[in-house]
């Protein structure tokens, strides 16, 4: 789990909380505190995510886009900070076992649907993503 805090900053207009990225997870849970931030990408704009009550943030993070061969695609997000308020998140992160091999499910490849991506355990792709090296 990561705790994210953003304290208020006097320029939000000049900054950042998190800079756009996916999440190499499986499944990312975020507990957003009740200050708004979140944008995700979506038909080429920043889109802000609405608050619900007692509602979580579920993102599909870049494990399910390899493992259903971009069927589903790992969420592009970031996050704003606030010029009043401190923002918080809890992100719980569903990752596989570091030792796991990720890749299509054999099921979704065939000679129509060529696998996308490339089958390596999860500890290479966190190596070649913390290192932005080609996956
Ligand atoms: O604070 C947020 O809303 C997003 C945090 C986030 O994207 C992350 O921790 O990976
Ligand atoms: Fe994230």
């Amino acid at each position: 789990m990561k705790i994210n805090m953003y304290p208020p900053c006097p320029q939000p207009e000049l900054a950042l909380g998190v800079e756009p990225h996916t999440d190499m997870s499986a499944l990312t849970i975020l507990v957003p505190n009740d200050v708004p931030g979140l944008q995700v990408w979506k038909d080429d704009n920043w889109v802000a995510v609405n608050l619900l009550e007692n509602a979580l943030f579920v993102h599909v993070g870049d494990q399910i886009e390899v493992l259903s061969n971009g069927k589903y695609k790992s969420v592009l997000h970031r996050s704003l900070v606030n010029k009043e308020c401190t923002r918080m998140s809890w992100a719980v992160f569903i990752v596989p076992p570091h030792e796991a091999n990720i890749g299509p499910f054999s099921e979704l490849v065939n000679d129509q649907n060529q696998a996308k991506y490339s089958t390596k355990t999860y500890a290479e792709y966190r190596h070649c993503k913390f290192n932005k090296l080609p996956q």
